[in-house]
């Protein structure tokens, strides 16, 4: 069996005949992998939530699930894929019928249906007599986490969650994040989730993407620096920062595109030896336990850029807030979105 679940190859997805809002030219997920989403409002993680879940159909490209093409109407998805949209529907019927609706769909017995009901509440840590309660006597965070017993009582092979923790307790928010792990732990089911929260998601996540325009990548080191660029003549590019320092990139498409810039930490003499580099100062420092990774925020002038470093340098090196640092980058590697 192979490891890869999703190949999306060539993916673009439009609203009617709006512009795109989604262009991803490939990118694969791996079986029992819990991937973030991270990216501002509007980047396109609904989007391409909705896309894996097979509610929406592509303009163009493809997503092959488990090797084979698939649709909105394919067999070998409908029941092994679940998606939890950021504001969830309840019926208006009990705890108990609202999860156990998706189950009789699928032929659960009645024997069967209690013990997947009590153990898929258990796993959102909900008791089993919440089962009487009507949906509008629940708390958010109550409701968010029936919501989220519904499909996992399902055991499904994949789920994309939207916002998640949007508007829940921390309490919820924990509870969320341990039935996320005990799914993917027990069932080996991949999930794909969307959140605002990057605490949170360090804390879930096995790998994490980053999206801006509709364009995903691999989140990390690399920063969207918004234009505008002047022409330094020459066919040379800058950007003007408000403290004087420049930042060079190859000729934009347009003046006021934004560029995706990898920082590098200039730490030894010889990293990025040659290179361009810019002073500024450590704001905040997120561990990334999974990645043993530490993201640093670091300020430019008034420009906010993250550079990741493996967590034993965090020490080495000495960063901490307020301390200046210097970064490199390689104009070269720049693309513009
Ligand atoms: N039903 C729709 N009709 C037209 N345009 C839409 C529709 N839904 C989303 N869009 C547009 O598609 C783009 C991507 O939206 P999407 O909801 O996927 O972003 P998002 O990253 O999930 O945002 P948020 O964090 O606010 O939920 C945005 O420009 C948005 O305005």
């Amino acid at each position: 069996m192979s490891s890869v679940i999703y190949r999306v190859s060539d993916l673009v997805y439009a609203y009617d005949s709006g512009p795109r809002v989604l262009e991803v030219p490939e990118l694969e997920i791996t079986r029992g992998t819990v991937t973030g989403l991270v990216g501002p409002n509007g980047s396109g993680k609904t989007t391409l939530l909705k896309l894996l879940a097979f509610v929406q159909k592509p303009v163009a490209g493809e997503i092959r699930f488990k090797g084979r093409p698939a649709s909105t109407f394919s067999e070998h998805v409908r029941f092994a894929v679940t998606f939890l949209p950021q504001t969830p529907y309840l019926l208006k019927r009990s705890v108990y019928g609202n999860i156990a609706y998706g189950l009789r769909l699928r032929g659960v017995t009645t024997e069967d249906m209690d013990r997947r009901i009590e153990r898929a509440l258990a796993l959102v840590g909900l008791p089993f007599d919440v089962c009487r309660r009507r949906p509008d006597s629940l708390s958010g965070g109550q409701a968010q986490r029936v919501a989220l017993a519904a499909r996992l009582a399902l055991e499904p092979e994949v789920l994309l969650l939207d916002e998640p923790t949007a508007s829940v307790d921390v309490e919820s928010a924990r509870l969320i994040q341990e039935a996320v792990l005990a799914a993917r732990q027990v069932h080996g089911t991949t999930v794909v989730v969307a959140s605002h929260d990057l605490q949170w998601m360090h804390a879930v996540s096995d790998r994490m993407l980053q999206m801006y325009n509709g364009r995903v990548w691999e989140a990390g080191s690399k920063n969207v620096v918004p234009g505008p660029w002047h022409s330094a003549g020459e066919g040379r590019w800058e950007k003007h920062l408000p403290g004087g320092q420049r930042i060079h990139v190859p000729a934009p498409p347009v003046a006021d595109a934004s560029a995706l810039i990898e920082f590098g930490l200039a730490k030894t003499p010889t990293a990025g030896a040659g290179l361009p580099t810019l002073s500024g100062k450590v704001t905040h420092l997120v561990l990334e336990p999974k990645r043993q990774t530490v993201a640093v925020t670091v300020t430019v002038d008034r420009l906010t850029l993250t550079v990741r470093v493996a967590d034993h340098e965090v020490e080495q090196h000495g960063l901490l807030p307020g301390k200046r640092i210097p970064l490199f980058y390689n104009p070269g590697t720049i693309v513009f979105l």
